[in-house]
């Protein structure tokens, strides 16, 4: 099997170590010809992974005509928002057999279609040949060898095992699953909710109001994925929960940082800056992840909280006071 992994910023690079310790023979494409000589020369991606070796066979491209052709599986690394641009971009070189793995984890603005969607409308091919890859995941541990499991979910199950085999390691252990909507559900809207966490850090808020909104914001996660087709249990899973804890908790966590910026009184522009150019996908999957509520009629006032600080000019401050003024609920409801 001949991997190509299509972005090289800091997830693109720790998935294309984990695929070559896993023996799988791999491509990784950069946008900028430094940055493919760097890695090829030096084998640092120092940008988005300083301090971290990657491996020899590891070989970089800047040219998509000189990476796609031939691969057997594309691994699909750029933001949810440009993913539909880069496909159409590099559908030319794509054979037709070629198996695609979605690692962005968001929901396409102007469409509301998931990545997989994305990616099976723009390519043509049936959606047993996409698969999405999603969990507790953040780069920079994996590409230093943390030990952690993530889940490869494809509605064809044989394509699911042996992309689990393409990415199975002694430190990094895919599961497989068919529930490719929970996955991807469980991706996009745990970094909105990253999103409030790191505000209510940034404000000073301590762990039970963590707790609170991690433990919510699974709540509203599964309203919406029931809603949309996903199952409880793979919410449940490491790409429901297992991710949502990883990303509200950590600091290396961009959506996190981005809110712990917001929180602490920074600008949009301020907060942006300290993610250090990478992308913090919640910013813009918290407007596709609202009205994809809005659509099928499902309550997220975590999600609208975000989204009203993000985009309606409501503070930190005034988005809590609204959350906690809404009227008494019983805990679980539809
Ligand atoms: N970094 C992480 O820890 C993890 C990230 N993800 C997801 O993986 C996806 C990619 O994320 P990262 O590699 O972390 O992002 P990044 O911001 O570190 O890198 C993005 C890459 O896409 C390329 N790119 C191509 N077209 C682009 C465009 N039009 N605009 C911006 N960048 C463009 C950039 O050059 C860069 O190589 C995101 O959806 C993210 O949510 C998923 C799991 C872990
Ligand atoms: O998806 C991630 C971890 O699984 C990374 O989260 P951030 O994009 O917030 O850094």
């Amino acid at each position: 099997m001949r991997a190509v992994v299509m972005g090289a910023g800091s997830w693109g690079t720790a998935a294309a170590k984990v695929l070559v310790d896993a023996g799988t023979e791999t491509t990784i494409w950069a946008r900028r010809s430094e940055l493919a000589d760097r890695i090829n020369a030096e084998h640092t991606n120092a940008d988005y992974l300083p301090g971290i070796t990657l491996p020899d066979a590891l070989s970089a491209t800047s040219s998509v005509a000189d990476a796609l052709p031939g691969a057997d599986v594309v691994v699909c690394a750029v933001p949810s928002q440009s993913l539909r641009a880069n496909l159409t971009e590099w559908m030319p070189h794509v054979g037709s057999a070629t198996t695609f793995v979605s690692l962005a984890k968001g929901v396409e603005t102007s469409t509301l279609l998931r990545m997989s969607e994305v990616i099976a409308e723009v390519s043509g091919v049936p959606s047993g040949q996409v698969a999405v890859l999603s969990g507790p995941n953040l780069a920079r541990e994996i590409a230093e060898g943390q030990p952690a499991a993530t889940v490869i979910a494809c509605t064809d199950e044989d394509r699911a095992r042996e992309l689990q085999l393409a990415f199975n390691t002694g430190y990094f252990r895919p599961y497989t699953n068919t529930d490719v909507i929970g996955c991807e559900i469980g991706g996009a809207v745990k970094n909105v909710i990253a999103l409030a966490c790191g505000m209510a850090s940034g404000v000073g808020f301590g762990q039970n109001t963590l707790a609170t909104i991690i433990t919510r914001g699974l709540a509203e996660t599964i309203r919406l994925g029931v809603a949309v087709g996903a199952q409880i249990e793979t919410l449940a899973g490491l790409a429901g929960i297992g991710d949502l804890v990883a990303t509200c908790s950590s600091p290396l966590s961009r959506n996190r940082t981005f809110g712990a910026r917001l929180g602490e009184g920074a600008t949009m522009e301020q907060a942006q800056e300290a993610t250090n150019g990478q992308v913090a996908e919640g910013v813009k999957s918290c407007t596709s992840v609202r009205a994809l509520a809005d659509k099928f009629d499902v309550e997220m006032p975590l999600t609208d909280a975000v989204h009203r600080v993000c985009h309606g000019g409501v503070s930190v401050g005034d988005a809590v006071s609204s959350l906690l003024g809404r009227s008494t609920k019983p805990e679980i409801y539809d």
